[in-house]
């Protein structure tokens, strides 16, 4: 089988420029003219993945411009050798996005009757490829809509279909290691293995738009069967059971469809934190933190180092012109391994962050190439599109042809167009023209950003570069953002004052030796994000020192004091955060008319009673009517309305007269997060999932509110008090009756039921399911009408068989009656997710909020952690220390 010719398996460069000689499949069996597939004639200069380049100059865009994303609706095509989890992702698609799974090999054993191996054995290989061209030509056309379809098959003439379709359908190649394939497929011999990916990895990304590396991890259970059947442990937080594994390749395959998708298309999976959804490029001061390809392959990276600061990471493919001992083996200059790893280190660090990846292949040393690096460059910058990155790099020294292609077939990325120049290539000064033609070249090609960067030789390089800052000023439309500075010891100065995305140094490589630079221009970053912060400040271009607090009736142990303020320190502002105990509200009043106010969290009891001294709340806050973030505002509207960018990065870190107080709930992302993260894949939100609130007070709402915002359509509250759970229903029905909540994501047709238990002793109503998600909103003292805090659920509400996740923050105690009970349950599936838990997790938020930087989460997990009073030596926190890395980001 390896040695058959594969059409559309990437060749070297030299033989893609004039014609690309795949052929359709050819059809010569006698079948029925109705029934006879159609031919399609590939044509090469519309090959999508821009493998071949166009055989012409001219910059006309192609008629259907591949940029545009997909339908919302636009099925879904999985493709990859057995073995790479297609059809568990497919199952996980197919549940988040309400969509129905084909698979292509199950088909056809249901129209002929026969396996594929039997049918091939019985009518020949020809028969056997005319059957499958007919049947894949007939699920394509149709199946155009809502379904994910999954193929193995890779027979060269059913390329032509799928490469037809991937013209307005993410076909997506699904990869994964070479060791987990060969423990599915049972192969002893490892180089066969090795043979048979190349192979196929070739022929199917000859056919992909797309590409998702499947990590594969310790515990992984990819290949167990589906998902419904699925038996679950429920180990609780502080030992990952097996399917959390499963969890964060369902995360992370959702992101990556979220990317990949238009807005909205993947339900569920919209962040709600605060900076996500402003672009990074309109903030000011943000940091890529760089990572070598070499780096991220050999294991040497840690999540907690590289998110730590960081507003992007930047994946730099290092390597890509080292000469390559596997040429021959037909991968061109990017062998089909090679490409594989580049993949999987894309895919392990996006299954650990949040934060956008930014492709990049840097130029070769020097500022010219020949053809073959020029092949090698753009093979491995195509590779990278594959990816689907949120930002990838292009340099603009590349030809128009070729740079007009990758810019047309970036679809979701980002385009940086870059130009950096090495020490040895004689880089023009600041004020040469050449750098304002590369940004006009850059404004030509409609890349998106613009990063000019070459090393100073002197200080005086770093004012120069002020020159063009005001030329780009002056260049007409459309104005891209620039980044710009020198690189090297002696650019420190212009890196740290450049506002937009600098490349910066993780801090543990600090005096680290600069990496061998393989042959390209690539350099080690001389800053990191913690010691630009700290020069910023030390200049006074940024960042008064401000206060924060804490707030509420018992703040002394409070935890948050010790989180943000290692945040703060790790990332190099000033701020102090300290806790504020009072029992009257009207305390707070000296706090928050301080100049140098920065922001509070508000703790029990005044989530609500807080909301009397905001001007406005966030849509959230006003939906749930409580409030635990306040923050300040400096800059009104004329009309005395507060702007929309108030609560922007930009204007977050200086002090001076506080005009009015905003207010927003963070609590609810915490508890939806908390929801996230312990519900297993068997109990994935479905319209009969129910969800039960335990008490009635202001984080109840939260409850509500951010089980509505996943989906849940039936909803149980239990409190003592009827009359308080019916106010918090009524509040509920008001809104979704008005339309009036802001759902990050549509969920269609299915009314939302509520539902209120009075006591213990009620049956769980009859038509409901046993619910799955219980949150517990007890506080660890009794308070008024509420369940007592030494409340426990009934057997007869803890009947679901996949067990369930139940969230309890009764805050600062770790074993509470109901904490307890859900740990001694979790043989039967049961989760508990508790206040070290959910206080990162709604502090995140805050953090943005609070400083404009995107918090270090797992440094901020860890910290809450280690803070804890390690009160009951029967549960230690350190496993949980232990497992902070494998926890979904
Ligand atoms: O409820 C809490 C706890 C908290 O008040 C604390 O004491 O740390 C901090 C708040 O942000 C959060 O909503």
């Amino acid at each position: 089988m390896a040695s058959t010719v594969v059409a559309g398996v990437k060749r070297r460069y030299a033989s893609l420029v004039t014609t690309d000689e795949r052929q359709p499949y050819h059809i010569s069996s006698d079948l029925e003219p109705s029934k006879r597939p159609r031919q399609y004639e590939s044509s090469p200069q519309e090959s999508r993945r821009g493998v071949s380049l166009p055989n012409t100059t001219s910059n006309t865009p192609p008629k259907s411009s591949p940029n545009a994303l997909f339908e919302p609706d636009a099925s879904i095509v999985l493709v990859g050798i057995r073995g790479s989890g297609k059809s568990t992702l497919a199952i996980i698609a197919s549940t988040a996005m309400k969509r129905r799974v084909i698979d292509l090999d199950q088909t056809f054993k249901d129209v002929t009757g026969l396996s594929a191996v039997a049918y091939k054995r019985e009518h020949g290989p020809l028969e056997h490829r005319r059957r499958q061209y007919a049947l894949l030509e007939t699920v394509l056309a149709n199946h155009q809509r809502d379904c994910i379809i999954v193929s193995s098959w890779m027979e060269p003439g059913l390329h032509a279909l799928l490469e037809k379709f991937a013209a307005s359908h993410p076909v997506i190649h699904i990869a994964r290691d070479p060791e987990a394939i060969q423990q599915y497929l049972r192969v002893a011999d490892e180089s066969k293995i090795r043979e048979l990916m190349k192979y196929t990895a070739s022929a199917f990304r000859a056919v992909a738009n797309f590409e998702f590396f499947n990590v594969s991890e310790r515990c992984s259970r990819l290949d167990d069967p589906p998902l419904s059947t699925t038996t679950v442990r429920g180990d609780g937080p502080a030992s990952p059971a097996p399917y959390l594994t499963l969890k964060r390749a369902e995360r992370h395959f959702l992101k990556f469809l979220s990317l990949i998708m238009p807005k909205r298309s993947i339900p569920f999976i919209e962040t709600a934190f605060p900076l996500a959804s402003v672009p990074t490029e309109t903030r000011q001061f943000t940091y890529a933190i760089s990572m070598p390809l070499s780096r991220i392959l050999a294991d040497e990276w840690e999540t907690e180092d590289i998110e730590t600061g960081a507003d992007a990471i930047e994946i730099v493919i290092d390597d890509a012109f080292t000469p390559k001992a596997d040429l021959s083996s037909g991968g061109g200059y990017l062998s089909p391994e090679r490409a594989s790893q580049i993949s999987k280190a894309v895919g392990a660090v996006r299954r650990n962050v949040v934060i956008p990846i930014i492709y990049h292949v840097p130029w070769p040393t020097s500022s010219s190439i020949d053809d073959t690096q020029r092949a090698a460059y753009l093979e491995h910058v195509q590779h990278g599109l594959l990816l689907g990155p949120e930002y990838l790099t292009i340099d603009l020294r590349l030809d128009d042809r070729a740079l007009y292609h990758i810019t047309e077939w970036r679809r979701a990325s980002k385009v940086i167009g870059v130009v950096h120049f090495e020490s040895s290539s004689r880089p023009p000064s600041w004020v040469d023209p050449t750098w304002m033609s590369y940004y006009h070249r850059a404004q030509s090609f409609s890349c998106d950003l613009v990063k000019l960067t070459r090393p100073a030789f002197s200080i005086e390089d770093n004012f120069e570069i002020n020159t063009l800052r005001c030329s780009v000023s002056g260049a007409g439309q459309p104005q891209i953002p620039l980044v710009a500075y020198n690189t090297g010891a002696k650019g420190r100065h212009s890196a740290c004052l450049n506002k937009i995305l600098t490349s910066v140094l993780p801090e543990s490589l600090i005096g680290s030796n600069p990496q061998e630079n393989n042959g390209s221009s690539y350099t080690t970053p001389s800053i990191t994000p913690r010691q630009a912060t700290v020069a910023l400040r030390s200049s006074f271009a940024t960042d008064d020192a401000l206060r924060l607090y804490v707030v509420g009736a018992n703040c002394q142990h409070s935890l948050s004091p010790a989180m943000h303020n290692t945040a703060i320190q790790a990332l190099g502002t000033s701020h102090v955060y300290s806790p504020y105990s009072t029992s009257s509200l009207s305390d707070i009043r000296d706090l928050i008319h301080d100049p140098s106010f920065g922001g509070a969290s508000v703790g029990l009891p005044f989530k609500v009673e807080v909301i009397s001294l905001t001007h406005s709340l966030s849509t959230h806050a006003k939906a749930i009517g409580a409030v635990n973030t306040l923050i300040p505002v400096r800059h009104l509207n004329p009309d005395g309305s507060i702007p929309d960018d108030a609560l922007l990065s930009n204007v977050r870190n200086s002090a001076g007269p506080v005009l009015a107080l905003f207010g927003e709930n963070t609590d609810w992302i915490g508890i939806r997060a908390c929801i996230r993260r312990g519900l297993s894949p068997a109990n994935a939100v479905r319209s009969n999932t129910a969800g039960l609130v335990i008490g009635a007070g202001g984080m109840a709402r939260a409850a509500v509110y951010s089980m509505l915002q996943l989906g849940v359509q039936n909803i149980v509250v239990y409190n003592r008090s009827p009359e308080n759970a019916q106010k918090l229903v009524s509040h509920f029905q008001r809104l979704l009756s008005r339309n009036d909540i802001p759902l990050l994501s549509k969920v269609d047709g299915g009314k939302t039921y509520f539902h209120i238990l009075r006591a213990r002793a009620d049956p769980w109503p009859e038509h409901l399911r046993q619910p799955t998600i219980v949150v517990s909103c007890i506080p660890a003292q009794q308070n008024g009408n509420q369940p007592g805090p030494n409340f426990t659920l009934p057997e007869a509400w803890m009947g679901s068989p996949t067990g369930g996740v139940v969230v309890d923050f009764s805050y600062k105690v770790l074993n509470t009656p109901l904490i307890l009970q859900t740990r001694a349950e979790a043989h039967r599936g049961w989760v508990v997710m508790d206040s070290l838990d959910l206080l990162p997790e709604q502090g995140f938020a805050q953090f943005e909020l609070f400083t404009g930087r995107r918090a270090p989460r797992r440094l901020m997990r860890a910290e809450v952690l280690k803070s804890s009073p390690d009160e009951e030596s029967s549960y230690p926190v350190q496993p949980r220390l232990d497992s902070i890395t494998e926890q979904e980001p």
